[in-house]
């Protein structure tokens, strides 16, 4: 892994922060995670999510582990991106035998896509998209000779390109959700940084932006790895919107002063029925929303539902270190051997939710027959 662009200390919210190139939609363009060169010689390019918001950094990954270690350490993160940062991945293992053997290649294919699914367990991208590049290794079989890798990466772009397209088409769908002069609190990051780019639940607020709908958003810090603090901060302030940053606990209040009409979040894993799962905390916004009577929405593309699941019971919740709770800050923040639980997401009910923005429409209400019939046919996740 090699730090490639360093934007300089204190990068923050400095124009040199984001990389020239508007994307179009008014805002400064990054790229969270991208591929550099050919299938052979090229490599992942990532934006280190761990730096932000004080330093720019992109580091290049040419072998498996550190993808690896890019999605433990949360390098990259979010749901999609987790999923778009694997396809490469995949590929990446697919070549490293130095062969063009397609049976050689198939079974390092295979060999990195085990060793990449087990690097965190909630995000079903992960898998779908590691499913998505095996089906493409044993498809290849039967396609024109183009030479295997190549083709694989060719499905790792088709991967970060229709994740692309679906965070503008959930904005789209999304954004009329949002009325001018709203305030909108969200939680963690589903901006462009946890997706290929432009992101899920922040899309609607882009966009609501880029028509000409100024809304405020309240972004809970989302202890305890700070994605909201750190990264939706830094998203939002980038694009010139207006935000307020809160402590997770402040939720409340701002809900109970009035100054919240919509919630919108991402997910990680959707189960058939409607039940999600997201940043540890979302459940709890979830309640205090629906004590306020405040629609609360969760953004998704449809490579984040596991229709394998009834429910979100089956969901696997990843626990981390408890030193990100107990020494998040650079100083310790608790006694020595105090117990510490860290699960890293939660899960709503989906009778706690008014209605998930996928890339092909609104799910409303929330329950399995409308899940199928918006989504059309069920996909399994492993
Ligand atoms: C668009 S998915 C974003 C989703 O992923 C985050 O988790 P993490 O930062 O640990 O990867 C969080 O749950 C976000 O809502």
């Amino acid at each position: 892994m090699t730090t490639v662009r360093d934007g300089g200390p204190g990068a923050g919210l400095r124009e040199e922060a984001a990389p020239a190139g508007a994307d179009g939609e008014g805002g400064r363009a990054f790229r969270t995670v991208q591929w550099i060169g050919d299938a052979l010689g090229g490599r992942l390019r990532m934006i280190d999510q761990t730096l932000l918001p004080t330093r720019f950094i992109e580091i290049d990954c040419n072998d498996v582990e550190s993808v690896w270690q890019a999605i433990k350490t949360l390098s990259v993160r979010g749901a999609p991106a987790i999923g778009v940062a694997a396809a490469y991945g995949a590929v990446i293992g697919a070549r490293s035998r130095g062969t063009s053997d397609p049976a050689t290649i198939r079974e390092a294919l295979r060999e990195a896509a085990a060793h990449l699914r087990t690097s965190r367990p909630t995000a079903v991208n992960l898998f779908w998209a590691l499913d998505r590049m095996e089906a493409a290794a044993d498809s290849a079989r039967r396609v024109a000779e183009v030479p295997l890798l190549d083709h694989l990466l060719a499905e790792a772009h088709a991967i970060a390109d229709e994740d692309r397209a679906m965070c503008r088409a959930i904005g789209r769908h999304g954004a009329d959700l949002l009325a001018a002069g709203d305030g909108v609190l969200t939680h963690c990051n589903a901006g462009g940084l946890a997706t290929a780019d432009y992101g899920t639940a922040l899309a609607l607020i882009f966009t609501a932006h880029e028509q000409g709908k100024a809304v405020h958003v309240f972004a809970d810090e989302t202890r305890p790895l700070l994605q909201g603090a750190r990264l939706t901060a830094w998203e939002l302030a980038n694009r010139g919107i207006d935000v307020t940053l809160i402590c997770d606990n402040m939720a409340a209040q701002v809900m109970k002063e009035g100054k919240v009409q919509v919630v919108v979040v991402g997910a990680d894993r959707i189960a058939a029925n409607g039940d999600a799962a997201n940043k540890i905390g979302t459940y709890g916004v979830a309640v205090l929303a629906k004590a306020h009577g405040i629609p609360f929405y969760v953004a998704a593309p449809s490579s984040t539902f596991d229709l394998s699941l009834a429910d979100g019971s089956g969901i696997p919740i990843e626990e981390r270190d408890p030193r990100e709770i107990t020494e998040g800050f650079g100083r310790r923040t608790a006694p020595e051997g105090v117990g510490v639980y860290n699960p890293a997401f939660d899960v709503t009910p989906a009778a706690l939710i008014t209605g998930i923005v996928t890339e092909r429409g609104l799910v409303r209400p929330v329950d399995a027959a409308t899940i199928r019939a918006v989504l059309g046919t069920p996909q399994a996740a492993s």
